[in-house]
């Protein structure tokens, strides 16, 4: 690619930190933090859930005002704290949910910033052009006169990564880009990030997946209890250390045992379910103590399988059984014992500004008779708290005040709570921290042993590869591979992916 105007003057970093502390009524979420980023540098911002790595990306893009300490974007300070002014310093935010115009061209979408004035100046076959060069230029194979709304979610998102840097830019921000990506929409993506840095343009991201980090990363600094601890060379590190200085203590990250599960009765059956767009007619069993993972990429049909099992989506045609019964909708499918963790937690799991007591409770079995024993309900909900992990001091707060990966570990805690039979999971560890996904991982295998039964969709195939007993691969609908889990590597579930392999 050819290289933009250098973004940032020689020896000068792309973003400092100096001595920023925010705090929240009862929480000091930073304390005194310090960080620097280099010019043409890939940088990670790593640490538990509710380390402060969320508080920290919005001070440094003018979504959140400091109470002391000062942020330098290019060796300039940011002094008005506004997304506006952090833009104006050349901060360009690519934001976990997608800010893309389906309507418009992939052309329109790329200059969308600047579609006033450049509508008024080109016409549409210039504008084209001009957003053919920049895609090119940051090498995403994109055409630009596609429609915005037919690309995949990954292509979706690169199109958005090239609006933030068609212009010089000395700093991109990225919070976890890679949540839901298969690999080879990673691949995709770190390549184009690897031009730009090559370019000059520094990137900083949060991450929760410790191997990403080994691959595209240069330094990382690490938040914990709101304080800078670690600022390191990846290269001069490993993962143990770095797990090690994220939770101040040693903790499992690596493969747990295979354990080797009975599979009983058939509790939940799907015959002949297809609900269009997404899926196509599919027929599914699920056994009690078996877990069932759905892999392919997003619009593959398996969030669509998802929402048709747990009764969030009624079929076109074709049946779901819960034991002997027909499935209900959705209230009918959690009283039947489906629990049912939706990959967006906004829009499907959490009523963000009840407490997060009642969006523990809420899901539980039967009519809920909680609101005239509130003391009862409120030591329910801390036994709920501990046993999910979730780090809250007080049940009565808004679920709005919990950090990201901690507002998963309360949907998750719900269904526990309910005593669901099957759990339906979309990317059930998205957003959590490598400490507690090994813990849902052992609570999951230690429920499969009690009967408990399990579809889970997941793009991360070392998840898959730790715990499916049977894995569905998904292409345009369709189930396209079964694969056994003593079979399933993620090397194997790649393959798979790119179309090398498949046997059905
Ligand atoms: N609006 C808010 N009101 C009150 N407390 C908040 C608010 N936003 C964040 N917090 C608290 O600030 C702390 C830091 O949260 P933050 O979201 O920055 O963590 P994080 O490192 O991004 O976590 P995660 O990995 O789970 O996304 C947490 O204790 C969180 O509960």
């Amino acid at each position: 690619m050819t290289s933009p105007a250098t973004p940032t003057a020689p020896g000068v970093p792309a973003l400092q930190v100096v001595d920023v502390s925010v705090t929240f009524p009862g929480v000091r979420a930073l304390r005194s933090v310090d960080m620097t980023v280099g010019a043409g540098s890939v940088h990670a911002l790593l640490g538990e859930n509710g380390a402060g790595k969320s508080t920290l990306i919005k001070v440094i893009t003018g979504a959140q005002k400091p109470d002391t300490g000062s942020v330098l974007i290019g060796g300039q300070e940011l002094r008005t704290h506004t997304p506006r002014a952090a833009q104006r310093l050349g901060v360009r935010v690519v934001h976990q949910e997608r800010q893309i115009a389906k309507d418009l061209s992939v052309a329109q979408n790329v200059l969308l910033d600047d579609l006033p004035s450049t509508a008024g100046r080109v016409g549409y076959r210039t504008m084209v052009r001009l957003a053919q060069e920049h895609l090119d230029r940051v090498g995403v194979a994109v055409d630009a006169r596609a429609l915005a709304g037919d690309l995949t979610a990954a292509q979706q998102q690169l199109v958005e990564l090239v609006r933030a840097v068609h212009r010089p830019a000395p700093l991109v921000v990225m919070d976890e880009p890679t949540a839901s990506l298969r690999r080879s929409e990673v691949d995709v993506l770190f390549r184009v990030i690897d031009g730009l840095r090559a370019a000059g343009t520094s990137l900083l991201y949060i991450s929760h997946h410790l191997h990403e980090v080994f691959e595209i990363v240069d330094r990382a600094t690490v938040l914990r209890n709101g304080a800078h601890v670690a600022d390191l060379a990846v290269a001069e590190t490993d993962s143990d250390e770095l797990v090690r200085i994220m939770f101040d203590r040693d903790v499992a990250h690596t493969r747990l045992p295979r354990p080797d599960r009975d599979h009983g009765r058939i509790t939940l059956s799907a015959n002949g379910v297809a609900r269009a767009p997404g899926l196509r007619t599919t027929d599914v069993e699920l056994r009690s103590g078996e877990i069932l993972a759905l892999c392919g990429a997003a619009g593959s049909g398996t969030s669509e399988l998802a929402e048709v099992l747990a009764g969030a989506q009624r079929p076109d045609t074709g049946m779901v059984t819960v034991g002997r019964s027909r499935l209900g909708g959705r209230s009918g499918a959690a009283s039947q014992g489906i629990g049912f963790v939706p990959a967006d937690r906004k829009a499907g799991g959490l009523l963000l500004e009840r407490s997060i007591s009642e969006n523990l409770l809420l899901s539980e079995r039967g009519p809920s008779t909680w609101l005239f024993r509130p003391r009862r309900a409120l030591a329910t909900a801390r036994e709920a708290l501990r046993r999910g992990r979730v780090r809250a001091d007080d049940p009565q707060r808004p679920v709005a005040t919990l950090s990201g990966g901690n507002q998963q570990r309360v949907i998750f805690a719900r269904w526990l709570l309910a005593g669901s039979d099957v759990l339906v999971l979309d990317q059930p560890t998205a957003g959590v921290d490598v400490a507690a996904k090994f813990e849902i991982y052992e609570q999951l295998i230690d429920l499969t042993a009690q009967g408990l039964s399990v579809v889970m969709v997941s793009s991360d195939y070392e998840e898959i590869a730790c715990l499916a007993d049977r894995v569905l691969v998904f292409r345009d609908g369709s189930v396209v591979a079964e694969v056994d889990g003593a079979e399933v590597s993620p090397e194997r579930l790649y393959q798979l992916e790119m179309g090398t392999g498949v046997t059905a």
